[in-house]
């Protein structure tokens, strides 16, 4: 890859990203806040919360809204789709995340056949548990997890990898679910033989703590907001002003850019003409209607959106 020189990084491209009048309120639908209440009521049968969040954003849009519970048990995060980001600030963000209180950290990839981070958790869990107090439970003698999180950002594929590995088949068998837990969350799955473990199937999912616009536009880039709630054009402008400021300037190879730019429809105006993303338009002129090609925009920021998720683009840390 080219190196492009840093001066034009320090001469041309924005240094912070205009936000303009948007409001974060209704990015995130109030429907969705409402599977909190049902989760609460299943989190006093968990013994080890697993929560789940995107490694590219190690920080921004974790929903503290649970957290009363996990004064009780131990707790565990995991930063999925870490083939995603870029983890040589690890020991910065750990320490952080220390600082927070958050003390047991395992970064995932839950897509990979057999990730060695996945193979830990159940041991990690065991000894968190066995290393405190259960309240109430001390009698069961079994344990029982719960996956929760944003969405998005792969409780279901965490679930699926445990299952994977541990039960080494295909398909989990089912336990019986358990009168007083609602129906969505009625199946419990085993994870482990000794000790028993059981992962309880429907993961919780959170509605993302979105405190301001910036974040609300990381949670966006990674898929965690429905895109057309905030606006492909304007999370494709964020993507772009993300690059450039940690450059990472594949983008500019990718679609043929000859340099790298800040000015975002130039270069959807390039990903439209380079993958052929034109639609023909009737103008009308004075001397009678013309079709002219113009570049698809829209098309182009999907594009550039996708490649980014896909980590075509680089591997990125946004916070
Ligand atoms: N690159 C990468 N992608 C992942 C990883 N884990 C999950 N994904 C992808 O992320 C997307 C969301 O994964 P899910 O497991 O459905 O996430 P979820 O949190 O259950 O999503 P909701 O049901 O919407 O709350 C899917 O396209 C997965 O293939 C990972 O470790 N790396």
């Amino acid at each position: 890859m080219r190196i492009y020189h840093s001066l034009f990084t320090v001469s041309k491209f924005r240094t912070v990203f205009d936000f303009g009048e948007r409001e974060v309120a209704h990015w995130f639908p109030g429907h969705m806040a409402k599977g909190l209440k049902q989760m609460r009521a299943s989190l006093r049968k968990v013994d080890c919360i697993i929560e789940i969040h995107d490694a590219r954003i190690p920080f921004s849009g974790r929903n503290p809204l649970f957290q009363e519970s996990l004064d009780v048990r131990p707790h565990l995060l995991i930063l999925n789709k870490m083939d995603l980001a870029d983890t040589s600030g690890k020991q910065r963000i750990l320490n952080q995340l220390k600082r927070e209180g958050v003390r047991n950290v395992l970064y995932t990839d839950c897509l990979r056949q057999r990730d060695d981070n996945v193979k830990k958790i159940v041991p990690l869990v065991t000894d968190l548990i066995e290393g405190g107090p259960r309240f109430h439970r001390e009698e069961e003698g079994q344990y029982c997890l719960m996956v929760i999180g944003v969405p998005n950002v792969g409780k279901s594929s965490l679930i699926n990898a445990l299952r994977r590995m541990n039960l080494k088949k295909g398909k989990a068998s089912r336990v019986g679910g358990e009168p007083g837990i609602t129906k969505a969350v009625l199946t419990k799955i085993q994870v482990s033989e000794r000790p028993v473990m059981h992962l309880l199937d429907t993961p919780g999912v959170l509605p993302p703590k979105i405190e301001s616009v910036e974040t609300g536009m990381k949670l966006a880039l990674c898929g965690t907001i429905l895109d057309h709630l905030v606006g492909e054009d304007v999370i494709a402008d964020y993507l772009l002003f993300s690059l450039n400021r940690l450059e990472r300037f594949g983008y500019v190879e990718r679609y043929d850019l000859g340099e790298p730019s800040d000015d975002i429809q130039h270069v959807l105006k390039r990903i439209a003409l380079k993958l052929g993303k034109t639609q023909r338009v009737k103008a009308i002129t004075g001397v009678g209607d013309v079709t002219i090609t113009v570049p698809n925009y829209t098309a182009a920021a999907y594009d550039f959106i996708r490649a980014f998720r896909k980590g075509e683009l680089g591997k990125v840390m946004l916070d």
